[in-house]
């Protein structure tokens, strides 16, 4: 059997470009890198980050050792005056392998306060929450409602006299149920209630309540306040439910950049209601990254695990092939590794967007929330499903290995699939796209630029003009074949709907019956969308020809698989005929073959940390065996060689029987 790290350093050696090079252009230029690398080097190397014996504990343990590890995050930012948010998030992404119980806190309550607080709020709650003097999170779903936000049924009074609000859990379904980091941790959350003045109610607002004593942690008065329970994955997080009993708060603690109460009671109403979303609308952005770097992390595993297995021989006598090296399982893990990359590049244009269109919305241009609740909202449904199903392709790949919390995958998938349901389910924020897509295809006055294909209404007889599988090797004919397919979509259920009215349904009951054709076109727009960006994106980087091409042959494979998955959408109007997916087919496997070099260099220029890995598979030496077999030996159960059970239960029936 050929060694392991052997096989990684030759896997390393055939690599045809600088991976350093290429981890440049992933964290987005050379100081970004270096910056990495420092922060990196600020937490690796304690003891207090190591995750060696992280699989074994149980989900107390879990939730204790990720408070000791955020206590100790905390120390070292602070320690090296370490402020700016996208330093914490790179700590989070490519270091520490775990889901903080603060993670509400600086992904939602922080943002909260500074989108929807005053100067004033923010002046006193913002230095108070920077320097972790209280801990907050983000309470809006109730067991009764998530989905249905104006359905929420917490209610806050307003008390003119007092000059108080007052909270209340008016039934057992207002109950918050799920905020992170609310059963366990926070002192204080963000409270979404419906803000009741002189008996009327005036829908949605935020508040902030203390939920815990900053003397000795305990419940304030009138606050239930607990852990709902095992659930799957996120075992470090303390997903929690809360109940208020006339919770008092004073009139300033309710959020009041969009609208105000002033003392004697008057309401000012928000120049848009949608405005109290927004926070909403920020972590739909995060998913986006988040997805990427997940999905970028199981296809390192993945492939550096499948170059050093090695299964079954094909000519008696003969070394074993690196399982890489079975077409079938370069089909399961190219296309991941490619939509890893497409991700990373949508992610930032995601995050750009998000800056820009907040900012023109923080000037007052409020045309601007509907475009990027339209663009975030697919784009977070989208990664979150690809990169959750795209990490499972890669822990079965791996086998009866891809099998032990050993490998990563295991905790990797769990802690990633409630990004389909958090933060907006999936099919609900597919059809809010789909509505904005459908507004667009109407309205050419509101189409964004990035979205002015949709005004390009798709010829009837259009073909395809690819006459080659050479021909699938440009860009420009695979964003064509993902634009009409989006195009045709759009129209195709904007048709749905009108033809369900002059049924003579009702608008809400026409768009319920819509719902499946508004998916479809969402999905095709943001396949669309992807594809285009990455194409895009990498015909404008400045590096070596050798990286370029791996990346558009990594773009081919993302478009063509995508041809391919869907191959029923593309064939139905005839613009793709079956010889031209015999050629998608074919160029598949070719584009695997040109990439095979590469793969390894292709992962390892991401450059995870062996710890933020934390996987028996995908470490950068490839020293596989040795790990499982000494991650087994630590297993608690293997703590002694006979086990308290045998005492217990299992000696009588041995000795009865003989
Ligand atoms: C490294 C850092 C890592 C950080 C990681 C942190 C980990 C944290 C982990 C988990 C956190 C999870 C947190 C949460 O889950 S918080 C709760 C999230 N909840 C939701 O997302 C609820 C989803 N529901 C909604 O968003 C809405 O209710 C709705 C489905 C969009 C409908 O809203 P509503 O009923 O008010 O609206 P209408 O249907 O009446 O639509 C009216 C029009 O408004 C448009 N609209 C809706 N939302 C917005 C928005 N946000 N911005 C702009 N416009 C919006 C809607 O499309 C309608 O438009 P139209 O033109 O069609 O009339
Ligand atoms: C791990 C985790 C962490 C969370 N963290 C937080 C947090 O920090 N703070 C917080 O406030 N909340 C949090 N949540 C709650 C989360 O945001 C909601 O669960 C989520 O928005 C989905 O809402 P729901 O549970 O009401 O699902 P439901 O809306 O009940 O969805 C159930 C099904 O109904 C369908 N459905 C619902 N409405 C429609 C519709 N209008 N059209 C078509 N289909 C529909 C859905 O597609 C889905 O298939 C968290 C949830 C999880 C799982």
């Amino acid at each position: 059997m050929a060694s392991p790290s052997s096989d990684l350093d030759r896997e390393r050696r055939k690599c045809t470009f600088n991976v350093a090079e290429l981890t440049d252009i992933i964290n987005g230029g050379r100081e970004k890198t270096e910056r990495r690398q420092y922060l990196e080097s600020l937490v690796l190397n304690e003891p207090i980050f190591n995750y060696d014996d992280y699989y074994f504990l149980s989900r107390e343990e879990k939730y204790s050792d990720a408070v000791k590890k955020t206590v100790r995050l905390v120390q070292v930012l602070k320690q090296h005056n370490i402020e700016d948010p996208e330093d914490y998030q790179t700590l989070l992404k490519y270091v520490l392998n775990l889901n903080l119980p603060i993670a509400l806190h600086n992904s939602m309550f922080r943002p909260t306060i500074r989108d929807q607080g005053t100067d004033e709020q923010r002046k006193k709650w913002l230095p108070l929450a920077n320097d972790y003097k209280i801990i907050g999170t983000y309470a809006q779903t109730e067991l009764g409602h998530g989905t249905f936000i104006r359905g929420l049924e917490t209610t806050s009074t307003y008390d003119p006299k007092r000059e108080e609000f007052v909270l209340n859990t008016p039934t057992l379904t207002a109950t918050k149920w799920w905020p992170g980091c609310l059963g366990k941790t926070s002192t204080h959350a963000v409270v979404m209630a419906q803000l009741y003045i002189k008996n009327q109610c005036y829908g949605i607002h935020s508040f902030i309540i203390q939920l815990r004593s900053l003397k000795d942690h305990s419940p304030m008065p009138g606050v239930t306040v607990g852990d709902i329970g095992n659930k799957v994955g996120l075992e470090t997080n303390d997903n929690g439910f809360l109940a208020m009993d006339n919770v008092r708060i004073p009139r300033e603690n309710m959020l009041m950049r969009h609208a105000q109460v002033y003392p004697d009671g008057t309401y000012r109403k928000p120049a848009n209601s949608k405005l109290v979303y927004g926070t909403m609308v920020l972590l739909r952005a995060t998913v986006v990254s988040e997805s990427a770097t997940n999905l970028s992390k199981a296809a390192t595993i993945a492939i550096r695990y499948s170059c050093v297995r090695r299964q079954t021989e094909a000519k008696p006598g003969e070394l074993e092939p690196q399982i890489i090296d079975y077409v079938t399982q370069q089909h399961k893990l190219v296309p991941q590794l490619a939509t890893a990359y497409a991700f990373a590049w949508i992610a930032r244009y995601m995050m750009s967007t998000y800056h820009a269109l907040h900012a023109d919305i923080e000037s007052g241009h409020l045309g601007a929330l509907q475009e990027l609740h339209g663009i975030s909202s697919g784009l977070k449904a989208f990664t979150a499903e690809m990169s959750v199903s795209g990490i499972e392709v890669c822990r079965r790949a791996c086998g009866g290995h891809g099998f032990s919390a050993a490998s990563g995958l295991v905790s990797m998938y769990k802690d990633r699939l409630p990004s389909c349901t958090y933060e907006g389910e999936n099919t609900v924020l597919y059809l809010q796209t789909a509505r904005f897509l459908l507004k667009c295809f109407r309205q050419p006055s509101i189409t964004p630029s990035s979205m002015s294909y949709i005004q390009v209404k798709p010829l009837p007889g259009a073909r395809w003009g690819v006459k080659s599988p050479e021909d699938l090797m440009k860009p420009i004919l695979l964003v064509e074949a993902f634009e009409h397919r989006a195009q045709r979509t759009i129209k195709s259920a904007a048709q749905f709907l009108e033809s369900q009215i002059s049924q003579g349904l009702d608008t809400s009951e026409a768009m319920n019956r819509s719902g499946i054709e508004f998916v479809r076109c969402a999905k095709a727009h943001c396949y669309y969308f992807v594809t285009r960006n990455f194409f895009q994106s990498t015909a404008l980087l400045k590096c070596s020809k050798e990286i370029k091409e791996s990346l558009l042959t990594l773009g081919v494979v993302f478009a063509l698989n995508g041809i391919a998955d869907n191959s029923g959408e593309f064939l139905e109007d005839c613009f793709i005929t079956g010889t031209q997916m015999e050629f998608v087919r074919e160029r598949i496997l070719y584009c695997y073959k040109q990439l095979r070099p590469n793969l390894v260099g292709l992962v390892d220029a991401f450059a995870f940390a062996d710890q933020s890995l934390n996987s028996a598979l995908g470490a950068y030496d490839g020293d596989v065996y040795n790990r499982l077999y000494n991650w087994a030996k630590r297993a608690p159960l293997n703590k002694t060689d006979v086990h308290s059970s045998y005492h217990k239960y299992l000696k009588p029936i041995l000795k009865s029987k003989i």
